[in-house]
């Protein structure tokens, strides 16, 4: 099966299209010319296009992977934790969902996360993924593994044996992986980025060695390569889409698995995409991930419906994308590298990522904040700038509810509002519900975010694009810590300084924000709902 685009109320306006072809981009991309996003993204872009020669270049892995996972069943490890974030994890989760093998994805600072992967040892391997061998998640996860082994009994040896590394030549995780004895290293292209990365080693060690087929996902995606310095090729017409639409001030792109679409969670994978990719400069599309096509956030004057396994069945705006996974990860690659051109930014780039995280460290340093709530209602702490408090009666019986009404009444006309998890997915995964039932009583698009892994993600678009989000951010009471090995801090801590920091880099900027703490996660999410149903 091929990639297939099929749109329904949404033209690629004349001019668009002849300009994408005046300028060659379908010619240029696939000979990877560094000028196609302007002078100042140039120099970037020049060791940026790898991603471009992966279906042909990831086919020399895939005997190696084959041979790796049958030694680690042989000896019985078969059970494959993955410690890595955003670009580092997100395809594997999509790949192995996919798939129907299991994976262990963490990608949190959440401890009773966190302990929950620690479980199983004597069956676990760890791979730890980070291109930049240098994100203070991963390295705290893979010291925390490092002492679970020990105290599991391994000796140093035994413990390398349980790691396998993959990360870019030359970065401080590849250091550690020699200096460990690690069991095996997977040196990955450095001229493709993090989330471009989903058929590099990246996406297809962890994959493979969870017992999923990456060799009809290279095959797949080696098909639409082929195909790709034809004129109007499908992933240019998703390109020129998702760029016409942006145009046509929609600028919200809400996604859904659809049909009888083998892909699943495809959804969060192209989020980062697409907000790290085009979030900056004040402008971007913002991805909304559905919960289906149907549900709430899925039409609007300024959203386009994009639909990952069908065609569109409505009367649109919408945007459908049928095939195989390989092709889909590569047709969204391209897609978003055109639809950067036609935005008019560099879509390899992620400026305002460190900001969040330079707050953390300072936040380690000097210790985390002395905020007192302005009200605890029930098992909620209630904090938040003026720009959402300002008027709240917080003494009322109602208080919660009147204060999610002020939160969507402070979201401006064509903005968004953001609510941005601290918790444990698994656990907590009901607080995804928040943001369907917040999505049911507003007209303007509601994202949902898993923290931190979001600042990884939506993170970028939040602070680089357009400054219209208003933020909800929700923290919970923690009912064990774990310490980072080697470190000053627990996990806990590192988490609740993440939240923090965040919440900084979005006052730098006077975003309205509410931060509601859980003093307890499953009531703090079941008043939360029942305050929302209302
Ligand atoms: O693979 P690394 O270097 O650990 O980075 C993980 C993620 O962090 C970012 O660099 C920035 O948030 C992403 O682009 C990337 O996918």
């Amino acid at each position: 099966m091929k990639l297939a685009v099929t749109r329904t109320g949404l033209d690629v306006p004349e001019p668009l299209r002849t300009r994408l072809e005046q300028d060659d981009v379908v010619a240029r991309l696939v000979r990877k010319d560094a000028t196609l996003w302007g002078p100042d993204a140039e120099s970037e872009a020049a060791v940026r296009l790898g991603w471009l020669d992966l279906p042909a270049t990831s086919r020399s892995l895939l005997a190696s992977l084959a041979e790796l996972r049958a030694e680690l069943v042989a000896e019985g490890l078969d059970r494959i934790v993955l410690c890595g974030m955003g670009g580092s994890s997100l395809a594997p989760e999509v790949i192995c969902r996919t798939a129907g093998v299991p994976l262990v994805v963490l990608d949190t600072t959440d401890p009773g996360q966190l302990l929950s992967a620690m479980t199983e040892l004597e069956r676990t391997v760890v791979v730890v993924s980070s291109k930049s061998g240098g994100t203070v998640e991963t390295e705290s996860q893979r010291r925390a593994f490092v002492a679970a082994f020990a105290r599991a009994g391994l000796d140093e040896r035994q413990i390398g044996a349980r790691f396998v590394v993959v990360t870019d030549p030359g970065s401080p995780l590849a250091d550690t992986a020699s200096a460990m004895g690690a069991r095996a290293v997977f040196l990955a292209d450095p001229t493709v980025g993090g989330r471009y990365s989903a058929l590099s080693a990246f996406g297809l060690v962890p994959s493979a060695l969870a017992g999923a087929d990456v060799a009809a996902l290279v095959d797949d995606a080696e098909q639409l390569a082929e195909r790709l310095a034809e004129p109007g090729n499908a992933a240019m017409e998703l390109g020129a889409a998702l760029g016409a639409a942006f145009h046509a001030g929609r600028d919200k792109l809400a996604l859904a698995d659809a049909g009888e679409t083998p892909v699943e969670g495809f959804g969060d994978w192209a989020e980062q995409l697409i907000a790290e990719s085009t979030g900056k400069e004040g402008r971007g599309i913002l991805p909304v991930v559905l919960e289906s096509p149907e549900a709430p956030g899925s039409s609007g004057p300024d959203v386009l419906l994009g639909l990952v396994g069908a065609g569109p069945s409505g009367a649109g705006p919408a945007v459908g994308v049928t095939g195989p996974l390989g092709a889909q990860f590569l047709g969204w690659e391209y897609a978003t590298a055109v639809a950067g051109r036609v935005l008019g930014i560099n879509p390899f780039d992620q400026p305002n990522v460190t900001e969040s995280k330079e707050n953390t460290q300072a936040i380690l340093a000097a210790g985390l904040p002395d905020e007192q709530p302005e009200a605890t209602i029930g098992a909620v702490e209630i904090r938040g700038t003026a720009a959402v408090l300002r008027g709240v009666d917080l003494s009322s019986h109602d208080g919660l509810s009147l204060t999610l009404d002020a939160l969507l009444a402070a979201v401006p006309p064509r903005g968004y509002l953001a609510v941005m998890a601290y918790l444990d997915r698994l656990r907590d995964a009901r607080a995804a519900e928040v943001r369907t039932a917040l999505a049911q009583r507003t007209e303007q698009a509601v994202t949902f975010g898993w923290g931190p892994r979001f600042l990884h993600s939506t993170g970028q678009y939040h602070k680089g694009g357009p400054q219209v989000g208003v933020f909800l951010q929700i923290t919970g009471a923690l009912d064990e810590d774990v310490p980072v090995p080697d470190q000053q801090y627990t996990f806990g801590t590192l988490q609740a300084a993440q939240a923090a920091g965040d919440r900084k880099a979005l006052a730098d900027r006077d975003r309205p924000l509410l931060h509601l703490h859980l003093t307890d996660r499953a009531a703090g999410i079941d008043q939360l709902l029942t305050a929302l149903h209302c």
